[in-house]
């Protein structure tokens, strides 16, 4: 079982969160999904379906790495299992974030056949963990949409054991997923990654 103190530390964590997303526009109409490590069996994850701005105590609940429930009948995230297999893949992770911004949306979408975003020779790819120079590639890969969860969550498992340095992803027309040890620095990924995506934008009316 679980230690209840932890779950309510990591349930707050989630709340406070999802206020901000939501206040930033990333998490509009119940869109995203979020997670924090209470131990190495479980997880804190919001329930599916919920208002990302407007979470309480009744809308996290907790799951085993598998994405079994445990102590509860409510539905966790649709997506829980692509929380899950980066919990079981990176043990010295504690915090997993999904948004929905325009600008991941919008710039996985004008990169169609590609898959990948590469991130060169910005100063502020040093909000990531290990880089330390502008002089990095950050390659952020773009995985198709699609509704069956399991196959995309294989699908990533198998990306990120190739690529374990990499702090996030992108499903094409839907958002972005990137992880932290704490909740502090998974918020800071948010962050970097969104202004790195309006450059990217604001890049490419520039220079197409
Ligand atoms: C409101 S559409 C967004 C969903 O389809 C999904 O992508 C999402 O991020 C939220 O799903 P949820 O089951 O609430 O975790
Ligand atoms: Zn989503």
């Amino acid at each position: 079982m679980f230690d209840v103190t932890r779950y309510a530390e990591a349930a707050q964590s989630l709340i406070e969160a999802g206020r901000f997303l939501y206040a930033n526009g990333w998490s509009p109409a119940t869109s995203s999904n979020y997670s924090a490590r209470i131990d190495e069996q479980h997880v804190a994850i919001t329930v599916s379906g919920r208002h990302k701005g407007q979470l309480g105590a009744g809308d996290i609940m907790v799951v085993d790495l598998t994405g079994k429930p445990v102590q509860s009948n409510t539905r966790s995230s649709a997506e829980t299992l692509l929380h899950t297999v980066l919990y079981e893949q990176f043990p010295d992770i504690g915090v997993v974030l999904h948004t929905h911004s325009v600008n991941a949306t919008v710039l996985s979408r004008a990169l169609a056949g590609e898959g990948r975003l590469e991130l060169r020779d910005y100063e502020l790819q040093k909000a990531f963990p290990g880089v330390g120079t502008h002089e990095s590639t950050l390659s952020i890969p773009i995985f198709e949409n699609t509704q069956d969860i399991e196959a995309l969550s294989r699908e990533t498992r198998q990306w990120f054991a190739e690529h374990p340095d990499q702090p996030g992803y992108l499903i094409r027309g839907h958002g972005l997923y990137t992880w932290g040890k704490t909740m502090a620095d998974c918020l800071r990924h948010v962050e970097a990654f969104e202004f790195l995506f309006a450059c990217e934008l604001e890049m490419m009316k520039v220079i197409r």
